[in-house]
Formats: C-alpha cells, structure tokens, sequence
C-alpha cells in the first residue's frame, strides 16, 4: 500500500460518499489532478468535478480542525459540507477543501495531489522522516499559523528507576510518531555506542529500542505495562502529569503551518488564499493603539510603540498636541498602556482588528 497512516479505507477517508472502490479517495484526487479521460467517472462518483479547482487539505477532526474552520471563514472561504462527505467546493473561489486527518495532510500535498494544506509542523516531520522531500516531492511550509503549539516530548514515569533519555535504550517505547521516535533513539544509540554511522536512518545497526505504534492515548501505555518510556505530544502539560509522567527531552517543537505543493495547479491562487490567511492571522495577533500625547513626548511615546513600519502622527486642533495610530502585538498592549501612561499620554484606546492586508506584516 503507497501510504501509511490509514489514508486508505481505515479512517472512512476512502469512499467519503461510500461508492468509491478500492483505490477511492485517492485515485479521485489523482485522476482530478491529471484531468485524464477518467473526468466522466468522477463526476459519477462525486455529482461534480474537481478539475480546475485548487485542492486545500484541512484537518478533519482533532486539535486543529476548529481552529481551522475559523481561519476559512475570516478568509471569506465560503463552503457548504455535506455530512460525511470529505470534500467541499468553495463557493466564491475556484477551490474544493479536503477534510483529511492532519497525519496524512504531508503525504497527499507533498506528492502534489493537494496543492495547498493545514497541519501540525510534527506531522511534516514525521512523514519527512520517512519520505525524504525530492526536487519535486515534499512540501513546502508557507507560514506559521500561529496555533496549535504543542512539543513532541520524551516521557517517562514520575516515579521510577529511569531518569533520563539514555536510560530508555533497549526498553520498550510507544508512540503514535514511530518514524520521529525511531530516528530520536537511533541518534541516541549512536551517540552512546559513539558509532557516528548508526545515526544515519538507513538502518545499518539494528535499533536496540523497541518502538510501538498506539493510534491515541499515548500516556495511558506506562500504567499499563507496554511501555518503559513514551513519545508524545505536550501542550499544557496535564495529560502528562495526570497519568503520573515527566518530560525528559524534546524531539520536535510544533504549531500548526500552512504548506503547499512544489508545484501547486494554480500558483496566483495560492498566494491570494495565503495573502487573505495571513491578514486574518495577523489580525489577531495585532492590536490598533491611539493615544494622544503632547509633541514634546512624542518622541520618547514612540520608542515605546515603533509599530510594524512607523506610527501614524496628526496633529490635535489643541496647539502642541498629537494624535499617535499605531499596531502594538496584543500579547503586549497591557504592559505597553502602562509604559505610555508614565511617559504622558492619554486618551489611550485599543481596537481590535476585523482583518488586515499588508506587505510585511506578520512575517
Ligand atoms: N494538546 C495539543 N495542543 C496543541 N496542539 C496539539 C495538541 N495535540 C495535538 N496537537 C496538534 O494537532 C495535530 C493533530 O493532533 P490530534 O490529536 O488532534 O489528531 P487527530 O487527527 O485527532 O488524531 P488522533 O485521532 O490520533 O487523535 C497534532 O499533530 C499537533 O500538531
Ligand atoms: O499537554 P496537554 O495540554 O494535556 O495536551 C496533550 C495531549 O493532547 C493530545 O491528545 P488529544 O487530547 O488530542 O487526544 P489523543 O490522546 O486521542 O490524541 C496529545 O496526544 C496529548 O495526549
């Protein structure tokens, strides 16, 4: 089978309409990417066609999938989707979304059956570790998104014999990211044995520790007795400490990225759909600062808000005052009323942001 992670037929991707054979979901990707004389079956199956339209992965469920939706919807990319159905036209563009889970979102852009799609940079890792990117396979990551921040981490029991990394070699690890998990150990080992050449993930020593893949519940596997040690994700750190688990080491830091193909079908498409994410994104994560501050304060007022590019001054009908427009990241705005407070301003009023478009804003 060419793809791992359950893309075909486990997870009900295949066949989302369920009259779609064997090969199902993705032989109708690719037959609507290579516009082929098959066209006619598609539409059989699905009441429409893809071709001309960009294909846009979204995860279907899971940690992302909200916040996903949210991001669609202030990019004003309208959809209706059909219950149980994977995929969804987009009204007002020539685009169709495919609600794929987030660990198979690198395989299918990354082979260029997607053109465009959201998912966790630890997935990207994961399926790069096994499927190295070509001049023409793998992806490439457009912008950070902002969310979805999470750490792959090393685990084991807060009570116990193991204390570090090391200490697991030879034990019996379980992980959903087998292909992560396994190249982390195998650097290990050889930094241990100090045998550079078994770092490399050809293979060529046999890997002492036992990798096991679980699906989900990860931290459940020490309790249980299958695993010494586990590799699993850690946002806030709750899942972790409530099943009686410490991190001891990091593979992977993650948030959620929007990637695209090497070669995607509609180049000028992707750089609206981008242009409109990162005006949303940077929307949150902007605020609009006025404040009204005498001329003479100014100058000291702006060191504290220098804004993206330069702040906006007018002059005030009162003789030597000004009016200060400026963006202030949000995460800062309470520390940066106090600091515009102390030097004089007043009047300080905070907006926030519906969308934005700009050049450089965000990067
Ligand atoms: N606790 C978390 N905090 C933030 N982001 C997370 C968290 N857990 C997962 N993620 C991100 O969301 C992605 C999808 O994880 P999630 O567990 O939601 O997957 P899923 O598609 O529902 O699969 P599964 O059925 O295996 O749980 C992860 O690869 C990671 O990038
Ligand atoms: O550090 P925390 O904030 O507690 O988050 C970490 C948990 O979140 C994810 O699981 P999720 O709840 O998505 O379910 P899963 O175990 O089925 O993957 C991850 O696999 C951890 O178990």
């Amino acid at each position: 089978m060419e793809y791992t992670n359950g893309v075909n037929g486990t997870n009900g991707v295949n066949g989302a309409n369920g009259t779609n054979g064997a090969n199902g979901f993705e032989d109708i990707l690719h037959r609507a990417r290579a516009g082929s004389r098959s066209l006619p079956l598609l539409t059989d199956v699905l009441g429409y066609s893809l071709n001309d339209r960009l294909l846009f992965a979204v995860p279907k469920k899971g940690r992302l999938h909200q916040a996903c939706l949210d991001l669609l919807h202030g990019s004003d990319i309208q959809f209706h989707r059909h219950s149980r159905l994977d995929i969804a036209l987009v009204k007002n563009l020539p685009l169709a979304l495919i609600f794929l889970p987030a660990a198979d979102i690198p395989t299918f852009v990354g082979e260029g059956r997607v053109d465009l799609g959201i998912t966790g940079r630890d997935q990207v890792a994961e399926h790069e570790c096994n499927t190295p990117p070509t001049a023409t396979t793998g992806v490439v990551e457009v912008m950070d998104l902002g969310f979805g921040n999470c750490a792959l981490q090393v685990q084991i029991p807060q009570k116990g014999d193991l204390s570090k990394p090391e200490d697991l070699i030879g034990k019996n690890v379980v992980t959903s990211f087998v292909n992560l998990a396994e190249q982390y150990f195998r650097r290990l080992e050889a930094q241990e044995s100090g045998d550079a050449t078994n770092g490399d993930s050809n293979g060529n020593a046999p890997l002492k520790t036992k990798i096991k893949y679980v699906g989900g519940s990860v931290e459940a596997a020490c309790a249980l007795g299958v695993a010494d040690g586990i590799v699993d994700l850690v946002e806030s750190g709750e899942t972790m400490r409530a099943a009686g688990l410490k991190a001891i080491s990091t593979v992977v830091q993650s948030s959620a990225f929007l990637i695209k193909s090497k070669h995607p079908s509609d180049p000028k498409l992707v750089e609206l759909i981008t242009a409109r994410i990162k005006g949303v994104i940077t929307a949150q994560r902007f605020v609009l600062c006025t404040y009204n501050i005498e001329r003479t304060k100014l100058h000291t007022a702006t060191q504290i808000t220098p804004g993206k590019r330069a702040p906006t001054i007018n002059s005030l009908e009162e003789e030597g005052w000004v009016a200060v427009n400026v963006m202030v990241e949000r995460k800062n705005i309470a520390l940066t009323m106090d600091e515009l407070t102390a030097v004089g301003a007043e009047d300080i009023l905070v907006t926030k942001l519906e969308n934005t478009r700009t050049g450089n804003l965000g990067k």
